[in-house]
């Protein structure tokens, strides 16, 4: 997979080479290319935003810029996805599908936002999705590409260790993970609980599928289905 961003602060992303993303970019299953919105700009002050029409607060990003931007880093066939608030939820679904696509690209806004027909121009051209990863507004997009591109990239085969760690996630099967344990069995007067010491995993299991429902009812009732 291919990955790039644009960003006025391209060094927020350098936290995508490190560790197990880094791994995955070093071993050559993602290749991440990251740019300076700035080198499209045209003028001495170099400037990528401007007030915006129709008053209220903040700047808005230039279409002037960021339309030859893209048109240089954003091919056809890729996918462009803005981060927004104002965007379409984020889940694991979302990332599963995006798992596998060849080229994604994330164009970060700052400020207010993206002039509106930057986007539009692009989806002339482009599969464009607008995203939100949480009912919450960030200073830029940075941070919510650095958690999408790490829910995507961990689902690319070869990029976990443990290929089946990611499929007992939370919500792989649409409910919520339920706790953990390891070594020692007793910790702070604190047992590990009787049925993960055994060797029945059928009850196991069953466990582990009790636990996940009581946790699912109690902190995310949403998620349970119907039936439950
Ligand atoms: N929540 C957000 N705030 C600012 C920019 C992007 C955002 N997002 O969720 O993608």
């Amino acid at each position: 997979m291919r990955i790039g961003v644009v960003s006025i602060f391209p060094s927020y992303l350098e936290p995508m080479r490190m560790a197990l993303l880094g791994k995955a970019i070093d071993r050559g299953i993602v290749a991440l290319d990251t740019y300076d919105l700035r080198d499209w700009t045209h003028d001495v002050h170099r400037a990528v935003d401007d007030s915006p029409y129709g008053g209220g607060p903040g700047m808005v990003m230039k279409p002037t810029v960021w339309g030859p931007c893209l048109d240089d880093v954003c091919p056809d066939d890729a996918l462009l996805v803005v981060p927004t608030p104002a965007g379409v939820p984020f889940t694991q679904a979302t990332a599963q599908a995006w798992s596998r696509e060849k080229h994604i690209v994330f164009a970060c806004g700052r400020y207010e936002g993206i002039d509106q027909r930057v986007i539009d121009d692009a989806a002339k051209r482009v599969r464009v999705q607008e995203v939100s990863i949480g009912d919450f507004v960030l200073i830029g997009g940075e941070v919510a590409v650095i958690a999408m591109v790490e829910a995507t990239v961990r689902l690319i085969d070869g990029v976990l260790g443990n290929a089946s760690s990611h499929q007992q996630d939370s919500f792989s099967d649409g409910l919520l993970e339920g706790p953990s344990y390891t070594r020692p069995p007793v910790w702070r007067g604190l047992e590990v609980p009787e049925v993960l010491r055994g060797g029945d995993h059928a009850k196991q299991q069953q466990w582990r599928r009790e636990q996940s429902l009581a946790r699912t009812r109690e902190r995310r009732p949403d998620l349970l289905p119907p039936e439950q």
